[in-house]
């Protein structure tokens, strides 16, 4: 591989903790090129959202870290933007000052105030929310907050877009419009994606890469499986093709019968279920095909 666009070497992060330091990740070496879509899986609480972190610059890692292009990540940053699960929107202001406020802080001293109109303009119209500039995050539906949240991430023409389970509180129908609509994007504009999610089908769907982490503590990168469908990808088409549904075996396979849920001896107390969280379901739900999974969200 040619030099890492992104590079995590050796990352170790502990947590203080009442009871003295709790060891979240050890030993995570992750190497991205430019363009790449990464999908990051494993079971609830493995680490997944503390390596999103670390990339972000949120959080420091205790040893080892993260470089961007050559650049310590040490701060978060325009280059590197967010995505959670819940858009984060700022209530207050209307689709299109959401976008702005972010439009601003980039690009205030190097583009015109009508370029930076037409560039806010031409990224709601990615996720198709040009007809609501003017409504409040209160006035729309979750999926249609969640698409200005994408949007307004794109517009900050980030190197790498970092996302939290995006698609996670989305019902079905929005949610695989929404994959669809990501997958165009990133090709047309080859950004690099880390994604978490807890959806196998949606990881195979999206990724050129699936980083699967072991059950924590000490987490680490356990197995990486590289995603070879030729793209562009038809979830439809793809639900009858003998690779797809062999990768999809390849990560069940990794999360049911190599990292069970919960550890061994590990209490479950403080895990609750997820809507749609393949990750924290029981292991029964492996022996659904491919093929009926990817038409029930289609
Ligand atoms: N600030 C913190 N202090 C102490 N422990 C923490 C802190 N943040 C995370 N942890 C612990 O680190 C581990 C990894 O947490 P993390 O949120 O990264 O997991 P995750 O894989 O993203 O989980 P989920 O899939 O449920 O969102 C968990 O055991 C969590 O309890």
């Amino acid at each position: 591989m040619s030099k890492p666009h992104l590079e995590l070497t050796n990352v170790q992060m502990a947590f203080d903790t009442k009871d003295g330091p709790f060891v979240a990740l050890e030993n995570v070496d992750l190497k991205i090129r430019k363009g790449e879509f990464v999908s990051l899986i494993g079971h609830s609480g493995c680490g997944k959202s503390t390596v999103l972190n670390i990339v972000a610059g949120l959080l420091q890692a205790t040893r080892g870290g993260c470089v961007l292009d050559g650049h310590e990540v040490n701060t978060p940053g325009p280059e590197r933007a967010v995505v959670f699960q819940n858009h984060s929107l700022m209530p207050w202001l209307t689709v299109y000052e959401n976008v702005e406020l972010a439009v601003q802080q980039v690009f205030k001293k190097t583009m015109s105030k009508a370029e930076r109109k037409e560039w806010i303009l031409h990224n709601l119209k990615l996720v198709n929310m040009d007809h609501a500039l003017d409504k409040r995050p209160g006035e729309i539906s979750g999926g249609m907050a969640q698409r200005v949240g994408i949007a307004r991430a794109l517009a900050m023409k980030p190197s790498v877009l970092l996302m939290d389970e995006p698609f996670g509180a989305l019902d079905a129908l929005t949610r695989a419009h929404l994959q669809d609509s990501l997958m165009k994007i990133q090709q047309d504009l080859n950004s690099t994606v880390i994604m978490i999610t807890h959806d196998v089908d949606e990881a195979v769907l999206l990724s050129d890469r699936i980083v699967m982490m072991t059950n924590g503590p000490a987490a680490t990168i356990g197995e990486e499986l590289r995603i070879e469908l030729p793209r562009p990808r038809n979830r439809v088409a793809l639900a009858d093709h003998p690779e797809y549904v062999r990768y999809r075996q390849a990560v069940l396979s990794f999360l049911y019968e190599k990292q069970t849920f919960p550890a061994k001896g590990e209490s479950t107390e403080e895990q609750k279920p997820q809507a749609r969280d393949e990750t924290s379901d029981q292991p029964e739900n492996a022996v659904e095909t491919g093929k009926d999974r990817v038409l029930r969200i289609a």
